[in-house]
């Protein structure tokens, strides 16, 4: 990261890019650019990659004019392992498992081991805001995670859930009590990071406040000086 600026792209296919962007513009040395095409994100070269929320089926449709649109992805998470942050369709779109995905529909790029649920809580409809508890985890720390709890108004539109962790890997940064319609109560996970990759189910974007977007990018520079000391250790 040469003079301590942070490139971080969005990808622009559909859905909700300008709201990243602008809470993203608020952060100091973070240039944000929105990013349509492999063409686009190879200029760019991003340290990390938002991937929106938005409807992930039309997004897996705009996306089939760019065939190596998502092979491209999978080669920057799971290769280059630059940090990537997933907000609602976007955090189907990493998910390993994904529960009533439409046939054709989500293009994935995958990696993170977890089983989703889209459209979870039903329609448009039965969209909703609650105070979530967020646990922040720091683990890249030397010994050990060190948590920082903080409360975060959580916006859920046609959000999926996450159903099951599926691997000791994925931390946990975010669950809550939710009354099924039979009035039965369960809990859900909505917000996870596993190695380099971080989902929401909810939307920080759409809230006037940006720590959720300062924790990302203080996520990303964590995440390159590791790959930064890998590439040391392996040369
Ligand atoms: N707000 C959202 O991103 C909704 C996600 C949408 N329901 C989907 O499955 O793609």
């Amino acid at each position: 990261m040469t003079n301590d600026t942070i490139r971080v792209g969005v990808l622009s296919l559909q859905g909700g890019v300008i709201e990243h962007v602008n809470m993203l513009k608020k952060i100091a040395n973070v240039i944000v650019k929105e990013l349509k095409s492999t063409e686009q994100i190879k200029v760019f070269d991003p340290h990390g990659m938002i991937l929106p929320g938005g409807e992930s089926t039309a997004m897996a449709i705009i996306a089939e004019k760019d065939q190596e649109l998502f092979p491209y992805l999978q080669q920057l998470v799971h290769s280059q392992k630059i940090a990537v942050w997933g907000t609602c369709a976007g955090s189907i779109m990493l998910s390993n498992q994904v529960d009533h995905q439409k046939k054709g529909g989500q293009s994935l790029i995958g990696g993170l081991e977890v089983q989703i649920s889209r459209n979870y809580f039903g329609r448009q409809i039965n969209s909703f805001e609650t105070t979530l508890t967020l646990n922040l985890h720091d683990d890249q720390e030397e010994g050990g995670a060190s948590i920082n709890k903080m409360e975060f108004e959580g916006i859920f539109i046609r959000a999926p859930a996450i159903l099951k962790t599926l691997s000791d890997k994925v931390h946990i940064i975010s669950d809550f009590n939710h009354t099924k319609p039979d009035g039965t109560e369960e809990t859900v996970i909505v917000a996870v990071q596993q190695d380099n990759m971080l989902a929401t189910v909810f939307h920080p974007e759409l809230t006037n406040d940006n720590r959720f977007h300062q924790y990302f990018v203080d996520f990303i520079i964590k995440n390159n000086q590791q790959q930064q000391q890998q590439l040391n250790i392996i040369k």
